[in-house]
C-alpha cells in the first residue's frame, strides 16, 4: 500500500491514495497502535462480518480497542465507522476504560464500485455520541463537504445505518416480487418501475430487478437487524419476509434457466453447458461476497450444469482457477459462451451491452439467453437471433423481419 499499490477494484482510489502519498498526507504503518499513536481522531473501520451461525463477528473490532487501548492520546475522539449493533459506543466505552477518550458512531452510507464519489458526495453525514464537543469534533472534520450533517446520540447514529440498509433490501425484495408478478399477469416490469419511481415519495432509486441483492453489507446487515429486533421482543416481519423474499427470488431465477435452458428430462440441467456473463455481486467491484451469482451457480453445478464464466474484473491469471466452486473462469465472453445451450447475465457490467451479438450467437450452441437484470437491449439480441429472457417482462423470442425463429426451447 505505501507503494500505492491498491489491491481492490474501486473507481477513483488508485489516484485518491496516490495523490495522499504524494502529499505525504496519507502514509502506512503496521500495527493500529502505531497509527494512532499521534491522532486527534481515530476511525476504527474494520470488519464486521456475519459468523457461520448467522451472528454478528465483532472479534476485530473489539481486537482494535484492546490493541490501541494504550496508544491513544488523552483527548482524542474514537470514531467506529464500521456498521455495528446499537449499544456499540456505549461497550466500546465501557471496554476502552479511558474516561479521557470520547467514543463517537460515524457510520458509513458509501455503496463499493462508487465509493469515493458517494464519500466526497453523501446523502447525509451522521456523527453520534454522548458527548456533544466529541460528536462537534467529528462533524468539523466534515465541514468542507456539502452535505447535511446530522448529530444525533450514538445509539441513534448505529440505528440509522442499519434502518437505511434494511429499508434498501425491502425496497428491493419488493419490487423482485412485482416482478415476479408481472412475468404472471403479462405486465412490464420496467413500465411499472418507471412509473412508480416518478412519485417522489416512492423514489426512483433502487428499483431495478435483479437475482436478489447481495453483497458484504445488504445481507448480513438485514440477518443482524433481525437479531436486534428479537433481542427487543420484536418480530420484525417484514424484514424476515424481505429475506424470505430474497432466498425465493435467487430460486426462482434458478428455475428460470433450468427451463429456459435445460432439456426437457427430469433432471433438466444435467451435463448442460451454459455461459456465464458476470460472478460479482454488482457491476463495478470484483467483490465475490454474499454474490447472487455466485450462490445460484454453485446451485446450477449442482443441479449438474458445466458453467464457464467471463467477469470483467475476474481474471485467471489474478484468481485462483476456481473462485467459484464447480464454475470455470475465461478471459473472454465469447469463449465462455461456446458450444453452450445458452447463455446467462447475473451482472450488469455496461460493456455487456456493446458484446458483438452475431458473433455471440455464432459461437452459442443454442442461441438464447437469461438476462437476470434486464441489462441488454432485446431488440439488439433479436436482431442477432437470439431468444432473451428478462426478469418481469415478456421474453423476446420472435425472429426479426426476415429472419428464421430462433427456436428456443
Ligand atoms: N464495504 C462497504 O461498501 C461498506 C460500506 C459501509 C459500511 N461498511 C462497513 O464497514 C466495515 C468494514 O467493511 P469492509 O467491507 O471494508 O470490510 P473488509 O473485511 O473488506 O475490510 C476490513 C479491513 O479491516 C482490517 N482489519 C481487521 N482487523 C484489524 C485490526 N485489528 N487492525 C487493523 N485492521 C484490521 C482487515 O485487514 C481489512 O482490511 C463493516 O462494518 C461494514 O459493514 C462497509
Ligand atoms: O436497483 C437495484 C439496486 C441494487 N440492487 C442489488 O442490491 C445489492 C446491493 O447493492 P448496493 O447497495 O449498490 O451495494 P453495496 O455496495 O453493498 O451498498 C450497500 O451497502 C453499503 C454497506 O453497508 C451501504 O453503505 C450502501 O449505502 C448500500 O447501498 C446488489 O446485489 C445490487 O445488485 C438491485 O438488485 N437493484
Amino acid at each position: 500500500m505505501s507503494r500505492g499499490e491498491v489491491t481492490i477494484r474501486e473507481e477513483s482510489l488508485p489516484e485518491l491514495v496516490r495523490a495522499g502519498l504524494d502529499s505525504g498526507l496519507l502514509t502506512f504503518v503496521l500495527g493500529a497502535g502505531e497509527a494512532v499513536r499521534e491522532a486527534d481522531t481515530v476511525f476504527s473501520c474494520v470488519g464486521t462480518p456475519m459468523s457461520q451461525d448467522g451472528d454478528l463477528d465483532m472479534t476485530a473490532v473489539d481486537a482494535v480497542i484492546d490493541e490501541i487501548r494504550d496508544r491513544l492520546r488523552p483527548g482524542c475522539v474514537l470514531v467506529t465507522k464500521s456498521t455495528v449493533p446499537v449499544g456499540t459506543a456505549a461497550r466500546l466505552t465501557r471496554r476502552l476504560g479511558r474516561p479521557d477518550v470520547q467514543v463517537a458512531s460515524n457510520p458509513e452510507f458509501l455503496r463499493e464500485g462508487t465509493s469515493v464519489h458517494d464519500f466526497l458526495h453523501p446523502d447525509r453525514v451522521v456523527v453520534g455520541a454522548e458527548s456533544r464537543e466529541a460528536a462537534e469534533h467529528v462533524a468539523a472534520l466534515y465541514a468542507k463537504l456539502d452535505a447535511p450533517m446530522m448529530i444525533t446520540d450514538a445509539a441513534s447514529a448505529e440505528l440509522i445505518k442499519y434502518a437505511a440498509n434494511c429499508f434498501l433490501a425491502v425496497k428491493l425484495s419488493y419490487v423482485n416480487v412485482i416482478a415476479e408478478l408481472c412475468e404472471r399477469v403479462g405486465a412490464d416490469i420496467g413500465q411499472v418501475t418507471t412509473a412508480l419511481g416518478k412519485d417522489h415519495r416512492i423514489g426512483g432509486a433502487f428499483l431495478r430487478p435483479g437475482p436478489g441483492w447481495g453483497g458484504s453489507c445488504l445481507p448480513k446487515d438485514t440477518r443482524a437487524m433481525l437479531r436486534a429486533a428479537e433481542s427487543a421482543d420484536i418480530d420484525f416481519r417484514m424484514l424476515r419476509a424481505a429475506i424470505d423474499v430474497n432466498v425465493h427470488q435467487r430460486e426462482r431465477i434458478t428455475d428460470k434457466i433450468a427451463r429456459v435452458c435445460g432439456t426437457d428430462s427430469a433432471a433438466p440441467l444435467d451435463g448442460v453447458r451454459l455461459g456465464v456473463l458476470g460472478l460479482t455481486f454488482k457491476a463495478g467491484t470484483d467483490d465475490l461476497r454474499d454474490s447472487p451469482a455466485t450462490a445460484i451457480a454453485q446451485e446450477l453445478s449442482r443441479l449438474g450444469a458445466e458453467l464457464v464464466a467471463y467477469d470483467p474484473a475476474l481474471s485467471t491469471g489474478s484468481h485462483p482457477p476456481e473462485p467459484v466452486p464447480g464454475v470455470t473462469i475465461v478471459d473472454d465472453p465469447y469463449q465462455a459462451a461456446k458450444g453452450a445451450a445458452g447463455l446467462v447475465l447475473f451482472t450488469e457490467w455496461p460493456e455487456f451491452r456493446d458484446l458483438d451479438w452475431g458473433r455471440m450467437a455464432a459461437v452459442l450452441d443454442r442461441a438464447v439467453i437469461v438476462d437476470t437484470r434486464n441489462h441488454l437491449d432485446p431488440e439488439a439480441l433479436r436482431t442477432a437471433r437470439i431468444a432473451w429472457h428478462g426478469v418481469g417482462v415478456r421474453p423476446v423470442v420472435h425472429p426479426a423481419p426476415g429472419l428464421p425463429s430462433p427456436e428456443p426451447r
